[in-house]
């Protein structure tokens, strides 16, 4: 289905170690999620906060298990603090992810968000931004582009819930103000499907600017629960709210296959958070490798 060697498989690492909750998989070592990556099947992965930060020390650690680095998150606070302070952060962060080879730096705009508060109702609190926040965050996205460039690398913007760019509207007027060639597109099915979006006419709008997917899937009972009861995301996540593909409401053939169509180049990423305690993570990087095996033969 895909292009020979230009689609490859990662999986984060937030289904062992939460960035957001560190408590969950606080007792799993490094040296074991990692482990259990390559056990599973994958090539690569994201970047957690348990991976150390010395680029040689990192890179034998992932030689040793045949691990590449796809990407890793990165928070801009665009709209709430000076341009540089977001900028010097951004830099140190694109010449981590650069030295280990990355093509593609995940960001996502933090200002006003509520995705790390526990207790703020998810729907209810969500941030929507101001003319004002629009002009910056669109002005200072098109500037980390231009720091991206200077490595031959691109920014990929994360659509997130609980941030002011998540439901399609929102993420339509990022992608009509921004330059195709300074900013593209992290297509995340899990936060397209837990806000009510359609992730399949989001993925056909901005297929070519797409250049990072995170495959995430979702329990719909605890999106219900999560609404009715005006739960926050960690709450949300906490109660199990996304999943491996193939184990939650996502039906990925379609997505799969519109990738392909359109060429898609490459890293698709498996990223689900659950308790992993509830949750083996080994368990379920095998349960989605299997999934992704069967559904599009990658
Ligand atoms: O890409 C992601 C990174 C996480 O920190 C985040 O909260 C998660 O939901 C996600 O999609
Ligand atoms: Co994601």
């Amino acid at each position: 289905m895909f292009t020979e060697n230009k689609v490859k498989l990662a999986i984060a690492p937030i289904g062992w170690t939460n960035d957001d909750m560190p408590e969950l998989g606080g007792d799993i070592p490094f040296e074991q999620c990692i482990s259990e990556m390559a056990l599973a099947g994958f090539i690569g992965c994201e970047v957690g906060h348990k991976y150390p930060r010395e680029i040689e020390v990192l890179k034998k650690a992932l030689d040793l298990r045949g691990l590449r680095i796809a990407s890793a998150w990165f928070s801009a606070f665009l709209t709430s603090k000076p341009f540089q302070e977001t900028a010097e952060a951004f830099k140190a962060h694109r010449d981590f992810l650069y030295a280990l080879g990355a093509k593609v730096i995940v960001v996502s705009e933090q200002g006003n968000s509520i995705q790390g508060q526990m207790e703020a109702p998810l729907f209810e609190n969500k941030p929507v931004f101001t003319e004002e926040e629009w002009s910056c965050l669109v002005d200072g996205l098109h500037r980390l582009g231009d720091l991206a460039a200077e490595k031959n690398m691109k920014i990929v913007y994360h659509h997130h819930m609980g941030t002011g760019v998540q439901t399609t509207e929102e993420i339509d007027r990022l992608m009509g103000e921004t330059d195709p060639k300074k900013v593209s597109l992290l297509y995340d099915t899990g936060h397209l499907v837990f806000s009510g979006e359609d992730p399949l006419h989001v993925l056909n709008k901005y297929i070519h600017r797409i250049h990072h997917v995170h495959l995430k899937d979702v329990r719909m009972e605890i999106v219900h629960k999560v609404r009715e009861g005006k739960m926050s995301f960690l709450q949300a996540v906490k109660a199990g709210v996304f999943t491996v593909p193939g184990d939650g409401a996502i039906d990925f053939q379609p997505v799969f296959a519109a990738l392909a169509a359109a060429g898609y180049e490459g890293w698709l990423v498996v990223e689900a958070e659950q308790d992993p305690s509830v949750a083996n993570p080994l368990e379920y990087a095998l349960k989605a490798r299997q999934y992704i095996r069967e559904t599009c033969g990658l």
